[in-house]
This record gives structure tokens, sequence and C-alpha cells, in this order.
């Protein structure tokens, strides 16, 4: 059995399409309705016709839901949970897709009933966004992390767990502030040090002219990748999940220090060291079966 017959999804960018596309795919006889603050995106989801209704109003496509996934930037999760609470369905379950997870839960656990509201994080996506830019197939094989709230409904946990296995999805139980931790290291902070490259380099530009983009190869073309990224998003995701990145910052920079010192007195034995067990870190994430290319962020298995 389905686990929801009647899906919303508020937020129809990368996320949100995504979902849509896949709930089609993998659970077509689900009924989708959905709404997104801008017209123009709304145009666009009717255009592709990415959904059964797409309402001008969040409230009007929410009614008669039995899951609502709010698909918005992390900073505008709580007025989006404001704007549809009066429609909600009382046996309405809500769900999220956000970056971080601690912010998200005080947003929505404050204005929705307790008990419906059950966050999670697909750890999955690219540097686009708009409705456009997703599909079907974003979700396979890829981590989803549920994060319920103390007093979220056990029942309603489970569903909301199945529906991330029907659209592909590998599941897994945390609680908020653990998920904030471990993104802020492995998702958050690499993104700030691609912001920060690409903008120093661009400093640089004025200096040598077109060289940092004629010469930039492998490495830096990542970089350029990740800071494509949504300025939206990642403001709000930097905002909300201040502590934890400020944290991971610090043990950074210490890190890059010692490296910094090393260069400076010529300790190869020290950067040999490092170097050396990053390599065996890489090998033994590819040996498990794991990633094998930026792009691919958050992936299990090749
Ligand atoms: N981009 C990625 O790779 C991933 C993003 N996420 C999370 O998914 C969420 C959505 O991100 P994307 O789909 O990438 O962004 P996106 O920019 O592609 O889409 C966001 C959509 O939300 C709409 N929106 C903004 N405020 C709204 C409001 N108050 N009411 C209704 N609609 C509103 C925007 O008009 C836009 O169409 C974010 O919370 C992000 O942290 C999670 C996993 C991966
Ligand atoms: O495109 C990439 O490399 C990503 O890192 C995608 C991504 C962005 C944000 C998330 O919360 C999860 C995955």
């Amino acid at each position: 059995m389905l686990p929801f017959a009647r899906v919303s999804i508020i937020g129809l960018g990368l996320i949100g399409s995504s979902i849509a596309r896949a709930v089609r795919q993998y659970m077509p006889t689900v009924r989708l309705s959905g709404h997104d603050a801008s017209a123009q995106v709304r145009e666009t989801a009717r255009r592709i016709d990415l959904l059964d209704d797409v309402a001008d109003h969040a409230g009007a496509a929410v009614i008669d839901a039995d899951l609502v996934i709010l698909c918005v930037p992390v900073g505008a999760m709580g007025a989006v949970a404001a704007e549809i609470a009066a429609d909600l369905p009382a046996d309405a379950i809500v769900s999220d897709v956000g970056s971080c997870k601690t912010s998200v839960a005080q947003a929505l656990g404050g204005v929705l009933p307790p008990g419906r509201v059950v966050p999670a994080h697909p750890v999955a996506g690219t540097e686009q966004s708009g409705p456009e830019a997703g599909f079907a197939t974003l979700f396979q094989r890829r981590w989803c992390i549920v994060t319920p709230l103390a007093d979220s409904d056990e029942a309603a946990v489970v569903r909301v767990e199945e529906f991330w296995r029907r659209i592909g999805a590998d599941v897994e139980r945390m609680a908020p502030d653990h998920h904030d931790l471990v993104l802020a290291v492995t998702s958050h902070l690499p993104h700030l040090i691609a912001y920060t490259i690409v903008g120093t380099a661009d400093d640089l530009e004025q200096v040598t002219q077109s060289e940092v983009i004629k010469f930039s190869a492998g490495g830096f073309r990542d970089f350029t990748r990740i800071a494509a990224s949504d300025p939206v998003m990642w403001r709000d995701v930097f905002l909300s999940n201040k502590e934890a990145v400020l944290e991971m910052l610090q043990r950074f920079s210490e890190d890059l220090s010692q490296l910094q010192r090393a260069i400076r007195w010529g300790d190869g034995d020290a950067l040999y060291d490092r170097f050396a067990k990053t390599r065996a870190i890489r090998r033994s994430i590819v040996d498990q079966g794991q990633d094998d290319a930026a792009a691919d962020f958050g992936r299990r298995h090749d």
C-alpha cells in the first residue's frame, strides 16, 4: 500500500520538482498538488505539467493533502508553515527537505500540530535551481536523513520513511543536532570553501587578466561548480546552521594553519603524512563502493 495518496509540494524548484517527477514515475496514482511563491515558477510548473494542480496560494495547495512537503529555502520554512497551518487537514503529515534540521524543527514545531511534523533531508542535489532543473532519479540510491521531533508520531515517521524509499532513497534516522554537525563538515563547509576560493581567484583575475579561467584545471573547475549553487539557499543554510558551521570552520582553520606552517618551514614530512592520509581515506571510500566524482556527493554506491 502506498504511504500517501495526495501529496502537496510547497516550493517547486530543484528539489520540489524532482520529488514531483519521482512521485509521477514511481507512484503514478498519487495525486500531486503544489504551490510556489513565484508566479513565474507556477507558470513554468503548469507549462511542463509538473503537478495535477498548481495553486496560486499555499493554503489552497494543502487543503486535501495527506502529506505536505516544504521545499523552500530553510529561512522561509517558518513563514510557509504559518501560511498553511489554517488549511491543513487534521491528519495531514508535514515534512520538509531543508539542508539544516535544528532550525527547521523549531520553525515548524512552533506553528504546526505536534506529532504531525516529520522533517527530512535528502542528501542529493546539484548546483542548479528552479523547476526545470529537477529530475525523477535524483534520489536514487542517495541517503535521505529523517530527523523526527521529540513528539513526532512514530506511525507518521514510518510513512515518511516509506515515501522516500519508494522514490529510491536509502533512509537513516538521526537527531536534528547530530545531523547539523555531520552536514556542517560534509556539505556546508565544502560549499563555504568553494565560495571563498572562487572569490579569491576572481579577485586575482584583476591582476592576472584571463589566466585564472584559461588555466583552470580539474580541481578549480569542481570548485566553480559548487560555487554556482543558489545564493539564497546557501545564505539561509549558513545563517541557520551557524553554531555547527563555526565549530567546523574553527577546526578547519587550525588544520590549515598547520599546513601553512609546514610549507613555511619546509616540513616535507608533515605535508607528505597529511596527503598520504587523505589519499588513503579517499581510496577506502572508493573501495566501499562510494562516490566517485564531486557531482556524486552523497551517493552510497556507484
Ligand atoms: N539544491 C540542493 O542541492 C538541495 C537543496 N535542499 C534543500 O531544499 C530546499 C529547496 O532547495 P532547492 O529546490 O534547491 O531551491 P530552488 O531555489 O530550486 O527552489 C526553491 C523554491 O522555493 C520557492 N519559494 C521561496 N520562498 C517561498 C515561499 N515563502 N513560499 C513558497 N515558495 C517559496 C522559490 O520561488 C523557489 O522556486 C532548501 O531548503 C534546501 O536547503 C536539500 C537537498 C539538496
Ligand atoms: O551539488 C552538490 O555537490 C551538493 O552538495 C548537493 C547538495 C546540496 C545541499 C544539500 O543539502 C545536499 C546536497
